[in-house]
């Protein structure tokens, strides 16, 4: 049995669990996001689990309907709700925001009244995918998802993959640009302090670059940095963890290693 904040039951529904804080707290974190991107601000919402994605996502939406989302991750995060192994609600946030898999969703998830989907399957790209469950597979395989995993990145190389990534959601080079880095895209050399880490990840310079590409558009508005654990593993690892965000943050506002 669990409980949310007020103490009342917050129980497992159609296989998400803790339902209700999750779909509550996602609830206002779109009012934050929504309000700061509409007062011009770059927003930087800080993890947290991926589930914090539905909220960031469908809040900056609001504000930029023409919004096109990079997500950087070992997993695709694409589980609806009664296709997911673990029943955690990180492995499920695209599932809510795509248009196309709106029939998939329970409509009587405790919390979610709020959340409706904002993106169509051709608004979002994925990049260091290496870790994916069947339903994720058969979904991007029938929607024609866009995803470079680990043996793209390692076949095109890293530059030709955030090319295509950039060309492929804003051809125009004008749409507003979500990136949601989920920092188990990177090798567990640099971050190993997250929840599910998986061998074979982005390094930290791939992840600088592809981040520096995105905000070098013009139009990087927001970027979620999530699964984040400094609870986990070795202080050095934590540290190297908290670095490796930090530098990817900082590949928001422009380019690290300049001449
Ligand atoms: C791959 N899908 C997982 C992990 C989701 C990670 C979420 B993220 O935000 O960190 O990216 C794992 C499902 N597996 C758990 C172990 C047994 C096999 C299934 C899930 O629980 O959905
Ligand atoms: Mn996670
Ligand atoms: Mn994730
Ligand atoms: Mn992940």
């Amino acid at each position: 049995m669990h409980f949310d904040v007020n103490g009342t039951k917050d129980d497992r529904v159609s296989n998400v669990k803790r339902a209700k804080s999750v779909g509550k707290a996602n609830e206002q974190i779109a009012k934050v996001v929504e309000q700061s991107i509409s007062q011009n601000h770059f927003c930087v919402a800080l993890g947290g689990d991926h589930s914090i994605a539905i909220g960031t996502i469908i809040g900056h939406a609001r504000a930029h309907p023409n919004l096109a989302v990079v997500w950087i991750d070992a997993h695709a995060d694409l589980n609806p709700p009664l296709a997911s192994p673990s029943g955690n609600s990180h492995g499920m946030p695209v599932s809510f925001l795509l248009r196309e898999l709106v029939e998939y969703i329970p409509k009587d998830l405790p919390g979610f009244e709020w959340a409706k989907p904002c993106l169509g399957v051709k608004d979002i790209v994925y990049i260091g995918l290496r870790d994916l469950d069947e339903a994720e597979k058969a979904l991007i395989e029938k929607h024609n998802i866009l995803a470079f995993t680990m043996r793209e990145v390692t076949e095109l190389g890293v530059d030709a993959v955030v090319r295509a990534a950039i060309k492929y959601i804003s051809p125009s080079g004008t749409r507003p640009i979500h990136l949601s880095f989920d920092i188990d895209g990177l090798d567990p050399t640099d971050a190993a302090s997250t929840g599910t880490p998986v061998p074979g990840g982005l390094l930290l310079r791939e992840g600088v670059y592809i981040t520096e590409s995105l905000a070098a558009t013009g139009h990087l508005q927001m970027i979620d940095m999530v699964e984040v654990n400094p609870t986990l593993g070795s202080s050095k690892e934590q540290v190297r963890t908290l670095q490796s965000a930090c530098e990817i943050i900082g590949a928001c506002f422009g380019k690290r290693n300049r001449k």
